[in-house]
């Protein structure tokens, strides 16, 4: 009953503290034998490439797909939804190895370089229905991905309007193409398909925990158990709420 935060780069550390802010016990990943005692896994954002390059470093791969296989919950956030794509376009030469699992393709800097990251507020309906509070939700995009198709099997649990006037990368991404004709549209942010969560953005770098709990339900409902019987895991700290004072720093 713990939740593994695959731990080789990138926002782990933040996801750890998120769940702490609920209670929850996150502990990082880093060796295939660490996903036998976690009952859920959250893969955080990061560069893709270099994360792919560590996992087959360390002989992750088998180990995680077999993982996404049990049906145990895993959430994707950014580079982590890249991994947990069926298929990604926009990748460096060579390609990069991807866990799969969500039936849905995404370009991997659909909103550009590093320098074009953003901050959006969200319409979210469907963690508004599970998870109440305000009706949109503050996304974190940082040289985001988006998802450009799902299969049937997929839910879309938010999208960004694209104006008419975007840059679109094309999948070499090194050739940019301004597509200044195209009508206004909606890029999917946000997908489910069964117990596998994607996210575009970081919910990590944000004080609001909706998803994280969304997430932490999403476990316990694949286990038929209430979500108190996995939150929190280990025991709430005492120090708890003195603690999320001093965790890293994150936007309000
Ligand atoms: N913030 C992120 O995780 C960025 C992901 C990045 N676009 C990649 O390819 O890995």
């Amino acid at each position: 009953m713990v939740v593994g935060v695959l731990a080789l780069q990138g926002s782990f550390n933040e996801h750890v503290a998120a769940l702490r802010r609920l209670g929850v016990k996150g502990v990082e990943i880093r060796k295939p034998e660490q996903l036998q005692n976690v009952s859920s896994l959250i893969i955080p954002g990061g560069e893709s490439t270099t994360m792919a390059k560590l996992a087959e470093y360390h002989n992750l791969f088998p180990a995680l797909r077999e993982f996404v296989k049990t049906g145990k919950p895993v959430w994707g956030t950014c580079a982590g939804l890249i991994f947990l794509a069926d298929k990604a376009i926009g990748q460096k030469t060579g390609g990069q190895e991807l866990i799969g699992g969500i039936d849905c393709t995404v370009h991997r800097n659909y909103f550009g370089s590093q320098i074009q990251s953003f901050e959006a507020e969200l319409s979210v309906p469907e963690l508004v229905s599970k998870e109440g509070g305000p009706e949109t939700f503050r996304g974190v995009f940082i040289r985001a991905p988006a998802v450009l198709e799902v299969g049937p099997g997929v839910e879309v649990l938010a999208e960004y309007p694209v104006s008419s006037t975007s840059v679109l990368y094309s999948s070499s991404a090194v050739q940019i193409q301004e597509e200044n004709a195209l009508p206004e549209k909606k890029v999917i942010v946000a997908v489910k398909q069964g117990n596998l969560l994607g996210t575009a953005f970081h919910p990590e770098l944000t004080s609001d925990t909706r998803w994280h709990s969304y997430f932490m339900k999403m476990g316990s409902e694949a286990q038929e158990e209430s979500p108190s019987s996995i939150v929190p895991v280990g025991g709430v700290d005492p120090s708890f709420n003195e603690k999320a004072r001093i965790d890293l720093p994150i936007y309000q």
